[in-house]
Order: structure tokens, then sequence, then C-alpha cells
């Protein structure tokens, strides 16, 4: 059997732990050949495909980024259901691994719908997938965001200074829910709960009050209340998004102003995404790509590997890529009575 593998939207740590982990028992256990797809949905349309032999994912699981490269090329845009499986069929590739998000799983989905042979794995640093209780990324991201936290608060304490931390999170605000847990923020700011500056500046002053520099953490995806969108200053990317990124240098001088405390920001940005995975990111990932070996060799065409409690499973992409997994009310509600 002959494999392609592909890589897409924003990179990850863990990327590569899942290539390694999906050739090393595909090669071991099943005699199946690999192909690497470059640059995620581009390659398969465009014919930029290479082999991916077993000694080309030595070492792997601890490398961040992807070996194979990513992209936010849309597969029906740039060639269509057609071309795919023209590429497909001139590298007798008998099936697909798609290792991307809610929009490339989305995709992978459009696909199956149409016969394409895929099975797909989630990845996403913003933990916004449905049908799997974590992907990896999630985790190294929060590490790189709480260790941030706890640095920014030395230096915030030694100047009597507040600090607002913006984190990624485009819809849902898991990084900043989880990292601002961690590093004892006095408030975080989530896309699925806005505030208005008047709550956010009492928390601010409260905890100067008490004598604490006040760490507010806000994701790139939060809006005041009122607001429709969220800041995207810099515009549209190149497949038409908002580059998010921008509230926590808009939101600085407000809450200075409001509270008279001066305040300074630190944008995480792409700091979260890049370097090696942690332990916890390495062992999901590698679980993920030998998970989705057991699930092309089952046929398991049109479904993702997912983590139901410590089990990999398979489900739908169906229903991993209808609802987003939002923040649930309650669970931002709990983390808000440690504010102030
Ligand atoms: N409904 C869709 N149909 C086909 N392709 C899609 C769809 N939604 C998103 N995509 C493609 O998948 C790419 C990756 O999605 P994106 O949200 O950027 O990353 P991720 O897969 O990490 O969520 C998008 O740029 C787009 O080209
Ligand atoms: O790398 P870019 O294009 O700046 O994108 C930034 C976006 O990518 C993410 O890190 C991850 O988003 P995806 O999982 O949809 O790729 C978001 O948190 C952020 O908004
Ligand atoms: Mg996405």
């Amino acid at each position: 059997m002959r494999i392609g593998i592909l890589t897409s939207g924003g990179d990850c740590p863990g990327l590569n732990a899942v290539i390694r982990g999906a050739v090393v028992k595909g090669d071991r256990i099943h005699g199946q050949t690999f192909l690497g797809i470059k640059d995620g949905w581009r390659g398969l349309v465009e014919d930029d495909v290479i082999p991916l032999p077993r000694h080309d994912v030595r070492g792997l699981s601890r490398q961040g980024g992807t070996i194979l490269g990513t992209s936010r090329t849309n597969p029906f845009d740039d060639g269509g259901i057609d071309q795919v499986r023209k590429v497909m069929a001139h590298h007798e590739m008998d099936a697909v691994i798609a290792i991307g998000g809610e929009g490339t799983l989305t995709a992978a989905r459009r696909l199956a719908d149409e016969g394409i042979n895929i099975v797909g794995v989630p990845k996403t640093i913003d933990n916004d997938l449905s049908a799997t209780d974590y992907t990896f990324g999630f985790d190294t991201a929060v590490e790189i965001a709480t260790e941030s936290i706890d640095r920014l608060r030395t230096t915030a304490e030694s100047h009597h200074r507040c600090m607002v931390v913006e984190v990624m999170g485009r819809h849902v605000g898991w990084i900043a829910l989880h990292a601002g847990l961690a590093g004892g923020a006095q408030a975080i700011l989530i896309p699925e709960v806005p505030q208005s500056m008047g709550q956010i500046a009492e928390w601010v002053e409260s905890a100067r009050d008490r004598g604490r520099a006040p760490i507010v953490v806000v994701a790139e995806g939060f809006t005041l209340d009122g607001e429709e969108h969220p800041d995207a200053p810099r515009g549209l990317d190149a497949f038409g998004r908002p580059r998010l990124g921008g509230i926590g240098e808009r939101l600085g001088p407000m809450v200075e102003d409001a509270t008279g405390i001066e305040t300074r920001v630190a944008t995480l940005g792409h700091l979260q995404r890049g370097g090696v995975p942690s332990a916890y990111d390495r062992v999901l990932a590698t679980r993920f790509g030998t998970g989705a070996i057991d699930a092309v060799v089952e046929q398991k065409w049109g479904t993702m590997v997912s983590l139901s409690g410590t089990e990999v499973v398979t489900v739908d992409l169906h229903d991993a890529t209808t609802v987003l997994k939002t923040v649930p009310r309650s669970r931002y509600d709990e983390a808000a009575i440690l504010f102030g």
C-alpha cells in the first residue's frame, strides 16, 4: 500500500512526531510505502510529492515544525477533486493521511465525501477541535505561555507595573485560560466572553490594591463588549483570513488610562508554535501517527484519530468539524473567581 502524508494549516509542535509514528509503524508492521506531500493541499494539487522512506523520519519526534512544510491552500479552489485524483493516480497513492486543524479537516471531509481515501489527524495549538479531548501542540503552547507569564511577572513586580500578555487563540480561549490559570493571572480575556473596560480596570485595580503586579492574559480573538470583530490591524493573510494580533497593544494604554497604573504589553505570537514539543505532545502525536495507520489498514476513510480519555479512537470527520470546541461558560466562571 502507498500512503501520502501531508501537514496543513498553522504549524504546530508534534507534526513531525505524527509523521514518524505513522511511517515507522506502517513500514515495520505492514510493509507500506510512504510519500511526502509538500506544503499541505498545495502539494496534492500541484503534484509536489517526494518519497518518504523510514530513514528520513529518524529522530523526528523531538523536532519542531514540519519536515513536509505547510500552507493554507484550499484544494477545492486550486485544482479540485479531479486534480487530486489525477495526482494520486500518478503516484499510485492508495490513501492520504491529512494532519491539520479544523480548516484542513473540513477539506479532508469534503474529499472523503467525494470518495477519496483519507484519514485525518487533529493538530492545533488552539485546542479548538471537537470530538477529541486534546490535540497535540496545545500542551507545548500552554507551557511556553506559562513560562513567559512567570518571567513577565517578576519584572512587573519589580517595577510595580501591570503587564498585558497576548497569547494565540483565534476563535477560542483555551491557551489563555490554561496559561492564565497556571500563571496566576489577575484577569483572563477570551473570545467566548467579551468584557467591558470597566470590569478589566476593576480587576487590575483590585490586584494593585492588594500589592500585586496585575497580569492580564488576553487571547488574540478577544473583543471588548459591544465590538463585533477582533483586532486585525494588519489586514488579511494570503488566504483571506484576518491577521489577528494587536488587541494586547490596544488594551495596554487603555488599562493605563483607566487605572493610572504603568502598563507594558508582551505579545507572544509565533513563539508559542515554535521549537520542540513537550513530552506530552510527543507521546500524543506519536500515538496519533500509529493510530492513523490502524485506521488506514481498517479502511476507515473519512474518519479522524482522536483522544478519548486515555485511548486513541476514531471518530467521523463530520463530528470533528461541525462545531468548534469553545471554552464553556462554566469553565470561565470557575477561573474568574480567582481574578482581581
Ligand atoms: N470548508 C473548506 N473547504 C475546503 N478547504 C478548506 C475549508 N476550510 C478551510 N479549508 C482550507 O484548509 C486550510 C487550512 O485551514 P486553517 O484554518 O488555515 O488551518 P487549520 O487546518 O490548522 O485549521 C485553509 O486555508 C483552507 O484553504
Ligand atoms: O501563522 P499565521 O498565519 O500567522 O496564523 C496565526 C493563527 O494560527 C494559529 O496559531 C493556529 O490556527 P490554525 O490551527 O487554524 O492553523 C492561530 O492561533 C492564529 O490565529
Ligand atoms: Mg484553523
